[in-house]
């Protein structure tokens, strides 16, 4: 068990850093990239544990994979290059791995066994094995295959006309994929929009797909074509810089080339709404997705409502926007994020412990949490909980505490972004 230790910057935060490339994109890129046909190339790929244990299980479904300093090449040799796994495939901590490899493996003909950590354990896979069996896929697990150890024998799928209950781009990932190698039409329509990565990506290797408001549908019979594909910086990561540049005195932020797709984007509207000082420049497009240069600068917030379709296009961002909000001027409500309960850790639970410990007012709610703002926090011992996000927003609040801020179980930082302390240091220079 690593412990960091995080204490107040007094001068404040100051430079400029890319933050690493995208999660959700790293893991598209190469998965896509192992069932297309030719030579993929990803530039600017995540280094981080979840997209690495991708890169893995696809190595074991037989294709060759490698990666320097600048590219990960992936030699695709389409869907029948994948090869039944003589090992179980690891998945680690990552559902994105988990959910979208299921959808995959759900159309090969051959048997595959899929494992990861204690806390994908007590994640539920239902979401996806109901439908992935109604589409013809045989899957197996604990709790009737809802819990991992999993099993898949894949093959002579048929296309479903798919509603799911919660917005998931993992499930409408995994049911789109298996539906590209099923017969007939498959179409997935969500409650509200969540990230829309599989469907732009689909399209840059060469795959058609229709979009209908909150449905998509995919052809079945359809190959992909290798492509080049160029990672944004992650949002996601970029918001704990974004929350530290508005909080910690003094501060002046630049993160440069960050994803800035529409349906991760909800993070830009809370600070605007907050009252933070934040500038987009240097728009562009990479790879089907929007990216922008940000700069964020101290200032006075205000607490907000945070609810309804703004919650699928900021949910992993929740954690750390718990901690912008303990610095806010009156409270903080934020509501409909049920879904914070299934994820590394149940995140409304683990948020709210841990920033209690640090004396902030929150309380939990039956579907979020009410944090009553503008309280000084004070340095206590804290616990990732082996969540990656929870230790990196319990970082950021370790920079205005009043005394150290101990974070057990930090190494679990390195699940989304291995270089987070360095870029925390150099930014304190
Ligand atoms: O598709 C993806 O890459 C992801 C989708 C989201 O999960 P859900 O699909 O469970 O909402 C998100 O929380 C996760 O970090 C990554
Ligand atoms: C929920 C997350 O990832 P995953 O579902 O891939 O484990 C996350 O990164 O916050």
């Amino acid at each position: 068990m690593t412990t960091n230790t995080i204490t107040a910057v007094k001068q404040g935060l100051n430079g400029t850093i890319r933050v690493p490339g995208d999660k959700s994109i790293s893991h598209r890129a190469v998965m896509f990239g192992a069932i297309a046909d030719g030579v993929t190339t990803v530039e600017g790929f995540l280094n981080g544990e979840d997209c690495l244990s991708t890169i893995a299980c696809f190595k074991k479904l037989g294709v060759n994979i490698t990666q320097d300093e600048e590219h990960v090449k992936i030699e695709g040799k389409g869907w029948d290059g994948l090869v039944e796994p003589s090992n179980i495939l690891d998945v680690g901590n990552s559902g994105t791995t988990t959910r979208l490899m299921l959808g995959i493996l759900a159309t090969r003909p051959f048997h595959s066994v899929m494992i990861g950590d204690d806390s994908i354990a007590k994640r539920p896979m239902s979401r996806v094995v109901d439908p992935l069996r109604e589409m013809g896929a045989e899957i197996d697990g604990r709790a009737n295959g809802n819990f991992t150890p999993l099993s898949v024998r894949g093959g002579n799928t048929k296309g479903i006309d798919f509603t799911s209950k919660v917005a998931s781009a993992q499930v409408k990932s995994a049911i789109l994929l298996a539906g590209l190698q099923s017969a007939g039409t498959t179409s997935v329509t969500e409650p509200a929009l969540s990230r829309d990565h599989t469907e732009r990506m689909l399209e840059a290797y060469g795959v058609e797909v229709k979009r209908e408001g909150l449905k998509v549908s995919v052809k079945g019979g359809q190959s992909l074509k290798a492509s080049h594909i160029v990672v944004p910086g992650d949002i996601s990561s970029a918001a704990f810089f974004l929350v530290a540049g508005s909080i910690v005195p003094n501060s002046q932020i630049t993160l440069t080339g960050v994803g800035l797709n529409p349906t991760r984007s909800g993070i830009i509207d809370v600070l605007k709404k907050m009252g933070a000082s934040l500038t987009v420049s240097n728009e562009k497009v990479v790879s089907g997705e929007p990216i922008a240069d940000l700069t964020i600068e101290t200032s006075s917030l205000k607490g907000i409502e945070i609810g309804g379709d703004l919650i699928p296009r900021l949910i992993d961002e929740i954690p750390v926007i718990a901690v912008l909000a303990s610095q806010a001027e009156g409270k903080t409500v934020i509501k409909d994020a049920e879904e914070l309960k299934v994820k590394e850790t149940n995140r409304i639970d683990t948020v709210v412990s841990e920033l209690k410990k640090l004396g902030a007012s929150i309380e939990a709610t039956e579907d979020g949490m009410i944090i009553e703002g503008s309280r000084g926090l004070k340095g206590a011992t804290v616990n990732s909980y082996g969540d990656h996000r929870i230790g990196m927003a319990m970082a950021i609040a370790g920079l205005i505490t009043e005394g150290q801020v101990d974070i057990e179980r930090s190494e679990a930082i390195a699940v989304s972004y291995p270089s987070f302390f360095e870029h925390i240091d150099r930014l304190t220079k």
